[in-house]
């Protein structure tokens, strides 16, 4: 059986917050079954293209098609609706939920739940919910703390939990900032297996902003590096890492450290 590939597509991107210029000119698309890398130097403007994207900033140029829909100027509300789900850099989840609610809680209803949990006397998805839940909570070892209060586990299995439940919304595409940044480096395997599961096997479509250029590496078919405000180096992910331009701008600084 084959699925109709969906892109969303970002054409001449411009943003600006108070006169200054954070990026002009920016396009790429990010296809269904596929993961798209995004890497570039601190305030590059990786973020604000994450933001701009999901409808939070409103671009001074440019416009972001779902398809041949577009998407900017619809709401945050409605940009989730229609399959873009974003995660952020710093960790955004229910501190007081365990791991295993706060991933449930992120899960869509589904509709007629109301009548069947009439009819029957339960909610059928919440014992799926709960199972998928749980697999992704195990694919991100954190099967054993699922029961346990957010707030009480370490930094990096909260940016885990956030993690999954920007999975969990079940969104077509999915906007990952820095997924791996703060993640015990033994975990940051099971980060890029997961990715690579969701494109792979789901068929979604993934832009992942990274630091970590082994990850971008080991899951990104593609890839661009924002530089100035610019994209300095757009294409197949190999070619871009060895640009020369983008190995003595960007990565020679990194390498460099
Ligand atoms: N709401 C805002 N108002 C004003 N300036 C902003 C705002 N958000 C971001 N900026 C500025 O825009 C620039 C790009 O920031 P952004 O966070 O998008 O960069 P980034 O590439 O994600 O950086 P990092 O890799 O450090 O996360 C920075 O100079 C930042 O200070």
């Amino acid at each position: 059986m084959t699925s109709r590939t969906s892109s969303l597509t970002a054409t001449n991107l411009s943003m600006r917050f108070g006169g200054v210029d954070v990026f002009s000119d920016i396009s790429f698309a990010v296809r269904t079954g596929h993961v798209t890398g995004c890497i570039g130097p601190n305030g590059a403007g990786k973020s604000t293209l994450v933001n701009v994207i999901c409808g939070v900033y409103c671009p001074v140029g440019g416009q972001v098609f779902l398809d041949e829909r577009l998407l900017t100027g619809a709401s945050t509300v409605e940009i989730v609706r229609r399959g873009v789900s974003r995660s952020f850099q710093d960790v955004r989840i229910f501190p007081t939920l365990t791991a295993l609610e706060n991933v449930q809680a992120a899960m869509p209803t589904r509709h007629g739940e109301e009548v069947y949990s009439f009819l029957f006397g339960y909610q059928a998805s919440e014992r799926t919910n709960r199972a998928v839940a749980m697999g992704l909570l195990d694919e991100l070892s954190l099967a054993d703390v699922a029961g346990r209060t957010a707030q009480d586990l370490p930094f990096g299995q909260q940016k885990l939990i956030a993690l999954a439940r920007t999975i969990a919304t079940g969104a077509q595409f999915l906007l990952l900032d820095e997924p791996a940044a703060g993640v015990e480096l033994d975990l940051i395997p099971r980060i890029t297996a997961l990715v690579q599961r969701l494109a792979q096997q789901e068929q979604r479509g993934i832009l992942l902003i990274e630091h970590n250029v082994d990850v971008i590496r080991a899951v990104a078919e593609d890839a661009f590096v924002l530089q100035g405000g610019r994209v300095i180096a757009h294409g197949g992910c190999q070619q871009v890492l060895n640009d020369e331009r983008v190995i003595k701008e960007y990565l020679g600084r990194i390498y460099d450290a």
